[in-house]
């Protein structure tokens, strides 16, 4: 086992925490600091800090991180349009850096020499974070307690709950899936969805009404962006972190955001995961909308190549490692004209882009009118830039390579 002073705890507050929290105590016999994140997760944080004194902790820390995670998270992932194998937007993956930062700090200012995490052994989370820290502090020690301990069922943990005098209700409706939520979604994984073909249950969903069920009218947006992130919504400027929780609301209110897959964890297993994302998924159309009328074609089209390699390190964990760096500052040079506003039509789930304008704009009208173009695009041009591109093909079927 090994030898530590002082650990700082990623302490969600939770039952599974709060037992890790004593076990740490009883096991390692050293100080424990605990931290706790406000990411946006809708549940309130400050219950964690009496929960943690309850258990003897002096050193407490309750971070407001909304705006950060937001900023410099959230926002710098949709510039690349990141989505994971089609369909996840990434938004427990974005939240795990920002985490592992913090445990880093706080472990810097609290004289700890290890942090802890109740990421199961099993998972990505636990590389998410374990990467993080070391990227940060190379020589941190890392305790990962399911790895450890033989706690491993719900009856044993609870056991050891009530053996320990740890309360085991939860703040709000208990719930029988695995979740995680912050600003950018809720994810759902275990219960029901472990059987593959079983539908998720209507009732699973927090945030965003079936969109069925959503209003027969549309709701219309106007994006304004700036550098390739939104700064006001219908002319109304917000922070990160405001712009997040404005497009969760209506994106939820009209059934946006849904999405129900098995994916493929970086510790190989595939995974059945419902996530809902509602702010997010308006994020990811809106943006693309605004680049396609600003970006160069083959910088948009580079962009696109290297985002499933961008969004495969996120979700690997690799969120703090040069490679993601390096990518990072292309994709925010790429944003230095990605100006202007987009018109979104929300509608039973759905969203329709209706409009895009921008002054630093390169779509010309007088160049791709169907209309007279008054000698701005000529047409006989195209005839050797076609023969030219053909040349190859020609030569090959002259020499009868036959595609037939
Ligand atoms: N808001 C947060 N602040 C600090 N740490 C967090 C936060 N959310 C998650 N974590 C860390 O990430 C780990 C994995 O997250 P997960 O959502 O699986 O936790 P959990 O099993 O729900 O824990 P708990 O039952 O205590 O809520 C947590 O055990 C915790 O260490
Ligand atoms: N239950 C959870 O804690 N889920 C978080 C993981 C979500 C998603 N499968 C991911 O790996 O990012
Ligand atoms: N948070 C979950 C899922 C994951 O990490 O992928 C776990 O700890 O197992």
């Amino acid at each position: 086992m090994t030898d530590v002073n002082k650990v700082v705890l990623a302490y969600s507050g939770g039952l599974d925490t709060s037992v890790i929290l004593k076990w740490l105590q009883d096991t390692y016999n050293c100080e424990i600091v605990t931290f706790t994140a406000d990411l946006g997760q809708g549940e309130e944080v400050e219950p964690a800090r009496a929960k943690a004194e309850a258990l003897g902790v002096k050193e407490i820390y309750i971070d407001d991180l909304r705006e950060e995670f937001v900023r410099d998270f959230v926002f710098p992932m949709f510039r690349a349009n990141t989505i994971y194998e089609g369909e996840y937007l990434l938004g427990t993956s974005i939240a795990r850096p920002l985490i592992a930062k913090r445990l880093v700090e706080i472990a810097n200012e609290t004289g700890a020499d290890a942090i802890s995490h109740g990421a199961t052994g099993k998972g990505n989370d636990q590389v998410r974070f374990e990467l993080g820290a070391y990227a940060l502090k190379p020589g941190v020690k890392v305790i990962a307690p399911w790895r450890e301990w033989d706690l491993l069922s719900r009856e044993k943990l609870l056991a050891y709950a009530e053996k320990h005098n740890i309360p085991i209700e939860r703040h709000g409706k208990k719930s029988p899936y695995s979740m995680d939520a912050n600003l950018l979604h809720i994810s759902y994984e275990g219960g029901v969805l472990e059987d593959t073909w079983s539908e998720h249950e209507e009732d699973m969903w927090r945030w965003s009404v079936a969109p069925e069920n959503a209003p027969d009218t549309p709701t219309y947006l106007e994006l304004t962006y700036r550098k390739g992130d939104i700064v006001a919504i219908d002319g109304k400027e917000m922070t990160p972190a405001q712009v997040l929780t404005y497009l969760n609301k209506v994106g939820g209110d009209n059934g946006i955001g849904r999405v129900d897959i098995v994916e493929n964890r970086y510790v190989g297993m595939k995974a059945r995961g419902c996530y809902e994302t509602p702010g997010g998924t308006i994020m990811l159309k809106g943006h693309r909308a605004m680049e396609s009328i600003t970006l160069d074609r083959e910088v948009m089209h580079l962009k696109d190549e290297l985002m499933p390699k961008y969004a495969s390190l996120i979700y690997n964990g690799y969120w703090w490692s040069p490679e993601r760096h390096m990518l990072q500052q292309m994709i925010d040079a790429s944003q230095a004209n990605v100006n202007g506003v987009v018109r979104l039509k929300l509608y039973k789930g759905n969203i329709m882009v209706v409009g895009r304008k921008s002054d630093d704009s390169l779509f010309d009208a007088a160049v791709a009118t169907f209309e007279d173009d008054a000698g701005a695009y000529d047409q006989q041009d195209a005839e050797g830039f076609i023969k030219l591109n053909a040349l190859r093909l020609r030569i090959a079927a002259s020499k009868g390579r036959s595609l037939l």
